[in-house]
């Protein structure tokens, strides 16, 4: 199998190459290719030499390779690019962000386009992921791009809801929908307990929401994120990490990760683990549904955008949306995210 990683001298692309093999996806049978700029070449070096050395016998193949005409692979997860700083007196709007990185995904995305074999499924880990899914799909084909954010953020929301329960997360089935970042859609709706009757999960759901309804949820998620942030300022992320614990699931995995970012760690680890995870579905040949972003043309709701939903997913690529029972204001909801994602594609390509 040949894995090319975009990006890989970066925190989230090192990571990904390491999980790889940790994780046992690929070994010596197999080639991962390592793309970077020219500048990045020695630091390219020295990362293989440092993977040899760590996992000899374990270790895929190791290309280097500095120009995107060059990728050869079967998945291609792109992590290159511009992210947000972690330091809080420095912001960047999601503008800026979109601004910086659309070069690079046309870029990566037209040379893949020319120059690969046709049949390459690309996991878009930068961001804004939506942006990133837009570009590759218009260049590639909507079927073969896959944002990670949406699978991301069903899995910290699993693992929210598992934790609180004190359940195993493979128990706890539930879809964080929408727009990676601001515009989360919690389908409360779609939650399902393993070992547990439809009338216990509508108690416990009741218990997880603590109140929050949907409708709320955008309101409060905006309004507690400029707490997290004033914290972050303050110079207080123990408080920040503190207040978060405090607060209902669907909340805390929105601000989880922000706090993570802007207190230096960052969330390379887990983005890593989410993205592989993600592959190792994708390379799995089985149908299996997950969350990604991709570029509906009207299969669910009528929505014609890039926006993560429950996809059916094969070895050539998405084939079909799995639809959820969704109650009328998540329905609202996705639906509101989506033209607002539609209205920020068009501000952010229009800015070309
Ligand atoms: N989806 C998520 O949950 C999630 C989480 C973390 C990071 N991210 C996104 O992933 C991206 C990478 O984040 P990071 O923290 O790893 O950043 P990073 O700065 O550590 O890495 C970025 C890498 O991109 C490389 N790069 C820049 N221009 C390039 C080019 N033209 N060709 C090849 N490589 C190039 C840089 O050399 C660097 O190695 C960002 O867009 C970030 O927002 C997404």
């Amino acid at each position: 199998m040949n894995i090319a990683v975009i990006g890989a001298t970066g925190l989230t692309g090192h990571q990904v190459v390491v999980q790889l093999i940790l994780k046992g996806l690929v070994g010596p049978m197999d080639r991962v290719q390592l793309v970077g700029r020219p500048p990045a070449e020695a630091r390219l070096r020295g990362m293989v030499a440092d993977i040899r050395d760590a996992f000899f016998e374990a270790a895929p193949e190791l290309d280097i390779t500095l120009s995107p005409e060059e990728i050869a692979a079967e998945v291609i997860v792109f992590a290159a690019g511009v992210t947000l700083p972690t330091d809080s007196r420095t912001p960047m709007t999601r503008d800026a962000l979109a601004i910086a990185n659309r070069t690079l995904f046309e870029t990566y995305a037209q040379a893949i386009a020319r120059h690969g074999h046709g049949h390459e499924l690309v996991i878009v880990v930068s961001n804004p992921v939506e942006l990133g899914v837009s570009i590759f799909a218009h260049h590639l084909g909507r079927r073969r791009v896959f944002g990670m954010g949406a699978y991301q953020d069903t899995l910290r929301f699993r693992r929210e809801i598992a934790g609180e329960l004190g359940l195993a997360r493979q128990r706890v089935e539930a879809y964080m929908l929408g727009e990676h970042g601001s515009g989360l859609v919690p389908t409360w709706s779609s939650l399902r307990l393993h070992g547990f009757d439809p009338e216990e999960t509508d108690q416990l759901r009741r218990r997880l929401r603590r109140g929050l309804t949907s409708a709320g949820y955008p309101d409060t998620l905006a309004n507690e994120t400029k707490g997290i942030r004033a914290l972050i300022e303050a110079g207080d992320l123990g408080e920040a990490f503190r207040h978060i614990g405090t607060l209902p699931a669907d909340l805390r995995v929105g601000l989880g990760p922000f706090a993570t970012h802007y207190s230096g760690a960052k969330t390379a680890v887990a983005t890593a683990n989410a993205t592989v995870d993600m592959l190792r579905v994708v390379l799995s040949g089985h149908q299996t549904v997950m969350a990604a972003q991709v570029a509906l043309k009207g299969e669910w709701l009528g929505l014609d955008t890039v926006i993560g939903v429950p996809v059916l997913v094969g070895h050539q690529g998405w084939v079909t949306v799995n639809p959820l029972p969704l109650d009328d204001d998540e329905h609202a909801q996705l639906c509101a995210v989506g033209r607002g994602v539609t209205d920020k594609l068009r501000e952010w390509e229009a800015a070309a």
